[in-house]
């Protein structure tokens, strides 16, 4: 990222705290005093986003935002307010803010709303997304944040590493990782998918033969642990060896020697195992279909990967990185963009079938799409329905600003024990105001009529 996160905030004090918080995270950041400089260092120096307070001398947050959105129309602005200044936050967002926060502004939060901010503005992200690029794991999440720092621990060891996760999370992408992180890079990293195949196959797969070892057998052949050499065998769906197998494979794993059909000549097991499962091989061990000893064997260095849904703050980057994978693929230029709301629907969809469902959806999509700009519409209607806050219940959502001046309302009225005339206080507006807005919301009936006199 060479841009620069712009601070806009009056006061010194947490003007250079917000500078040292978003320095730390590895955001370039420069920070402004008032509007009027905010404007100068937007023409000279193109920040990627802006974060300013409503409250300023001169102009006000929301008076700079107007003028931002004028000129550069394309750079994110999240304003921040007193609590209490709710008119001012809705007015900030109707004139076209990102987001708002509410001082104080915890720091957490801060962090979380930039990066999915500049995620979803496709911006390339400072030096902790580069690095949340690499082996071409994409992601903003802590998830992957602590996958990569365990990739980087656990791969020169040789100890065999066993990865779990749904379908579609990535465990292969991983094994590859680990394997690229390795001392063994330079040597091959060999996949082996041991579902659904018979055991007789599994084992001339796996082991190898020679010449004559059984009927059809007409050469000889090197097996998957033999290719591996000192390099990766990754055994994907470990949980469907078949248990005469499992058996072979603990010996071999032992006795660091495995023998190719047919012969009796063993060779030295150099290769690291990176075995995978999509189901809970601790209760197939309880199930009896799979043996304890080979899963002991296995899952020396246990690696989950949690699904997609807990960790939506994935989902924009993902989705950025397909739409460009897939344009360059299919030669389709300009890039094809998507729509806020769809990119919404689709942080807030469940994904049973994780990232690999997410990239085949985008595929249909930019396959099948004329006008170069994906609408929610255009979204199967199963995941179009899905409402964009349910994906970052911590950040307002600029979508539904009555569901967020609702809230806003009841956070007042809870705070006061619904004492309307202090929650009117609280939110710098009149009791009369207050009421009509509880109506609006549906917390107050017409026949509640306009009595100022008496709290309920
Ligand atoms: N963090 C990520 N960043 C970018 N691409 C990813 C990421 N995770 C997964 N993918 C992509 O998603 C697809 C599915 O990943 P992968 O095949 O590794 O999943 P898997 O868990 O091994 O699936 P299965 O259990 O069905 O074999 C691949 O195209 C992979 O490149």
């Amino acid at each position: 990222m060479t841009n620069p996160v712009l601070i806009v905030e009056d006061e010194k004090n947490l003007r250079r705290v917000l500078v040292a918080v978003l320095e730390a995270e590895g955001y370039p950041t420069i920070a402004a005093e008032n509007a009027e400089e905010a404007l100068d260092m937007i023409q000279t120096k193109h920040p990627a986003l802006v974060l300013t307070d409503q409250r300023l001398p001169g102009l006000s947050g929301t008076e700079l935002l107007r003028r931002i959105k004028e000129t550069h129309p394309e750079i994110p602005v999240i304003i921040s307010t007193a609590y209490g200044e709710i008119e001012q936050a809705v007015e900030a967002i109707k004139a076209g803010a990102e987001h708002y926060l509410t001082k104080p502004v915890d720091e957490g939060e801060l962090i979380a709303l930039i990066r999915q901010t500049l995620a979803r503005h496709g911006e390339s992200l400072p030096p902790l997304h580069r690095e949340l690029r690499r082996y071409g794991l994409i992601g903003v999440s802590r998830v992957i944040e602590t996958l990569l720092e365990t990739i980087d621990l656990v791969a020169p060891a040789p100890s065999n590493v066993l990865i779990t996760g749904e379908s579609g999370t990535g465990k292969e992408l991983v094994a590859r990782a680990l394997h690229q992180a390795s001392p063994r890079a330079e040597q091959p990293f060999v996949a082996f998918n041991c579902g659904a195949i018979p055991l007789e196959l599994v084992e001339s797969e796996i082991f190898g033969y020679e010449r004559g070892a059984f009927t059809g057998a007409t050469r000889a052949q090197a097996g998957k642990l033999e290719m591996a050499a000192s390099g990766t065998l990754f055994l994907d769906e470990v949980g469907d060896m078949p248990l005469p197998m499992q058996v072979k494979m603990l010996r071999a794993l032992q006795e660091r020697e495995f023998t190719r059909l047919g012969t009796h000549q063993p060779q030295r097991l150099a290769a690291r195992i990176v075995a995978a499962t999509h189901v809970d091989l601790a209760k197939a061990v309880s199930d009896g279909h799979f043996r304890e000893d080979l899963y002991y064997r296995l899952n020396v260095i246990p690696l989950h990967i949690p699904p997609l849904r807990q960790r939506r703050a994935d989902i924009a980057p993902l989705v950025h990185h397909f739409l460009r994978q897939i344009c360059t693929v299919i030669g389709r230029d300009p890039m094809v963009t998507i729509a806020p709301d769809a990119l919404a629907a689709l942080e807030a969809y469940e994904w049973p079938g994780n990232i690999r469902q997410l990239e085949n959806l985008l595929e249909r999509m930019v396959v099948l799409n004329r006008h170069g700009h994906l609408q929610r519409s255009d979204l199967p209607a199963e995941i179009a329905r899905h409402q964009s806050d349910n994906a970052f219940p911590t950040s307002s959502s600029p979508f539904d600003l009555p569901a967020l001046e609702r809230q806003t309302v009841l956070n007042a009225l809870e705070k006061t024990r619904f004492n309307q005339s202090q929650a009117a206080v609280l939110l710098g507006i009149s009791r009369k105001q207050l009421r009509t807005k509880m109506k609006n919301i549906g917390l107050l009936g017409d026949q509640d009529g306009e009595d100022d006199t008496i709290d309920t």
